[in-house]
């Protein structure tokens, strides 16, 4: 933990001792100012037209417009009678949606229609069939109505042209539907940014029960689920024994924009990432973060742009700097603006640390945050059910209100 005491800048020499003994030192950069750099450095990837039904969850390139008029013509509300002119009124005939309107009315006339249906021109209003009383081919109103005319005019809802939604807006369902209902058929939306996962620890197994000195890796679980939600597309997920050869090999590829690699992101004999992309050429934008858990996490680009993600081992810590640095990085490379967190006042047992920002599971209810007790770095226990971080700075109070990150 003396990682805060010598600054050097990032990337020197001081990085590349396999001895935990020479450990680096390099002054971790305050949380806010990584979390706004992920979320801020990178220029977004290329724009892409997409068939709408492979837009969902995509960030737009571009404005989507609308390609139609909305309804497209005068519309009925309600199934009822279009009427013209005073009451009683004479039923001509019946109109049903899907079919195009039948001529003009003239006073005195109605036309049984369905919601949905074009209103004849002439009509002056539609009277839901519940308000009316019909008698042979004769129609009158039931009652004195409210004073509404139940049609839907046509481009009250859309007219051509029109945004449904700014470049950088996240493609969400009602965004598909909405472009849909426009007439769209594709949307122009940045490339996802493609993410292999690479899990590094020769103690580290994947399925059922470890046996003595073997760990199940929990962060590979942990961040597909996360790309899933971010808009990203997976590109493999590798696991990597403590070897640095192995993982200069790893960060070798080229199908894969942005690569989290867990563990190995601190000062052991066994901890060969900063090393292996040190050599690699990389540029160091992050190299620890003052804040707990997770200060070891890192953000480098190698040469030709690729990024890294180095996020540490212990499963909560990691968690920290997936959306410290990761999320925001993945909202970039999608060209969205930086999220503005909720803010909301915190009570429970935050534990504020002295040498930075302190990140701790909350409950949200009732319009404050409850902490979840019992957080520790190596244990995802109580984040699991927690429904954001909340990012308590070191001066925090009982009370006080901190800037809450969503997590699912
Ligand atoms: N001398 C120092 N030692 C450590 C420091 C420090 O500042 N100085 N920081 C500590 C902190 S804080 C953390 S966090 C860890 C980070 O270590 P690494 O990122 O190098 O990760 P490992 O050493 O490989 O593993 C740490 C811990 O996490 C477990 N682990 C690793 N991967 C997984 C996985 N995919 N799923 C579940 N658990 C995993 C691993 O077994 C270890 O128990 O460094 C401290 N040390
Ligand atoms: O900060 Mo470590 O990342 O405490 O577990």
């Amino acid at each position: 933990m003396g990682s805060e005491a010598m600054p050097t800048s990032p990337g020197t020499d001081a990085h590349a001792s396999s001895s935990a003994a020479a450990a680096r030192v390099v002054a971790d950069m305050p949380w806010d100012r990584a979390y706004r750099l992920a979320g801020t450095l990178p220029h977004p990837l290329a724009a892409e037209r997409v068939p709408l039904g492979r837009a969902h969850g995509r960030t737009l390139a571009e404005p989507a417009t609308s390609a139609v008029l909305l309804p497209g013509t005068d519309t009925s509300a309600m199934d009822g009678y279009a009427i013209s002119g005073p009451a009683p009124w004479r039923v001509v005939g019946r109109i049903l949606a899907g079919r195009p309107a039948t001529g003009a009315l003239a006073a005195g006339e109605a036309v049984e229609i369905a919601t949905g249906a074009p209103v004849p021109p002439g009509a002056d209003a539609v009277i839901p069939v519940e308000r009316c009383r019909i008698d042979g081919d004769t129609v009158r109103p039931a009652d004195v109505g409210p004073a509404r005319t139940h049609i839907r005019y046509a481009g009250e809802d859309l007219r051509p042209g029109r945004l449904l939604a700014p470049a950088g807006a996240r493609v969400t369902a009602t965004l598909t539907g909405l472009a849909a209902h426009a007439g769209l058929d594709e949307l122009v939306v940045r490339r996802s940014p493609r993410v292999r996962l690479t899990a590094t620890g020769d103690e580290i197994v994947h399925a059922g029960v470890p046996a003595p000195g073997q760990v199940r890796d929990a962060l590979t679980p942990l961040l597909t689920a996360l790309l899933a939600d971010s808009g990203a597309t997976p590109a493999g997920a590798a696991h990597v024994p403590d070897r640095a050869e192995l993982l200069a090999a790893a960060i070798d590829g080229t199908d894969w924009d942005v690569m989290a690699v867990t563990g190995s992101s601190s000062v052991g004999r066994a901890d060969h990432l900063h090393r292996v992309l040190t050599r690699a050429g990389a540029r160091w934008h992050v190299d620890g973060v003052a804040c707990r858990p997770g200060h070891p996490q890192a953000l480098a680009q190698l040469p030709g742009g690729r990024w890294v993600v180095g996020l540490p081992g212990n499963p909560y810590a990691a968690m920290v700097g997936a959306v410290t640095l990761l999320r925001p990085l993945l909202d970039a490379l999608q060209g969205r603006a930086p999220r503005e967190p909720l803010r909301l006042p915190v009570t429970g047992n935050a534990h504020p640390f002295d040498g930075g920002t302190r990140l701790v599971p909350v409950h949200v209810t009732g319009g404050r945050a409850v902490v979840v007790p019992g957080s520790r770095p190596a244990s995802l226990l109580s984040a699991a059910t927690a429904d954001a971080l909340a990012v308590i700075p070191s001066g925090w109070a009982q009370g006080d209100a901190a800037d809450l990150l969503p997590v699912q």
